[in-house]
């Protein structure tokens, strides 16, 4: 099985003289949702933003679908939607002109909209937000917003920077709900969240980041050996991981 993303060896960041990532490498494969996750500063926000295109990596390869962004720049991109922790949006625009644009930005015809929009207008409970304008939404409508411009385009990649902060809980049972279904068609999720009991409930393989290095990846099973512990649940492994700092 081909991955959908494949990060070979990636080191980057924002500096040359001062690399954040340090030869990352992470697959995420056909189907399956990764959970990314590490300490506040791990580097989490600057591997995403190299999938993304955001961030050129120092060294190493990013592919998805098997291109990388320089050799199919078109396909590239619209193999992927990202729903970013803060939510990106242009104020003067309503719900619906965003879910529009959404659409015309990747050539979705207007039936597949409609009955997509449908469902997710109903799914996330923002049927009567549809003409407001993006201003007058709260901060968990806002991420609502940005999570069903997402789950409006189903690409191949779903790459999600901690989704549930601003959601309340019957928006995060709804994401969680949605995420199940859309790998269950197929597709591939890139999640990273410090929520680690809903990250172990639901990813099907775990990346632990931290100072830039992967620590420890693998399902569940292979990161509570690399503990150490003895059965220990997804939170006292990442402790046991991370507490001591990582020394190389
Ligand atoms: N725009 C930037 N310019 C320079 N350094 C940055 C920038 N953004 C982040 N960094 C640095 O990169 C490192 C990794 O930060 P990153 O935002 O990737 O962490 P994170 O794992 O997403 O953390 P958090 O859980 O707090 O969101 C940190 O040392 C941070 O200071």
């Amino acid at each position: 099985m081909n991955p959908v993303l494949q990060l070979k060896e990636v080191t980057g960041g924002y500096s040359l003289k001062k690399p954040v990532l340090h030869g990352l490498s992470i697959n995420v494969n056909p189907g399956e949702m990764v959970g990314l996750i590490g300490l506040n500063g791990a580097g989490k926000s600057t591997t995403i933003k190299h999938v993304l295109g955001l961030l050129k990596q120092h060294k190493g390869e990013i592919l998805i679908n098997g291109h990388t962004l320089e050799s199919k720049p078109m396909d590239y991109r619209a193999s992927y939607a990202y729903v970013p922790e803060n939510p990106l949006m242009y104020d003067e625009l309503t719900v619906q002109e965003h879910l529009e644009l959404t659409a015309m930005a990747y050539d979705i015809d207007k039936k597949t909209y409609t009955n997509r929009v449908e469902y997710l207008v109903d799914e996330f409970q923002m049927r009567d937000k549809l003409t407001k304008f993006s201003a007058h939404l709260s901060k968990g409508m806002r991420q609502k917003m940005m999570i069903m411009s997402a789950f409006l385009v189903q690409p191949s990649l779903y790459i999600i920077d901690e989704p549930f902060l601003g959601l309340d809980p019957l928006g995060i049972r709804s994401l969680l709900d949605l995420m199940v279904k859309m790998k269950e068609a197929g597709a591939s999720i890139l999640m990273s969240s410090h929520i680690l009991s809903t990250i172990e409930q639901y990813c099907d393989k775990l990346v632990v980041l931290h100072e830039g290095h992967v620590i420890a990846s693998g399902e569940l099973n292979d990161i509570q050996l690399a503990s150490g512990l003895d059965n220990p649940s997804l939170e006292d492994a990442f402790y046991a991981l991370v507490k001591d700092g990582f020394k190389r």
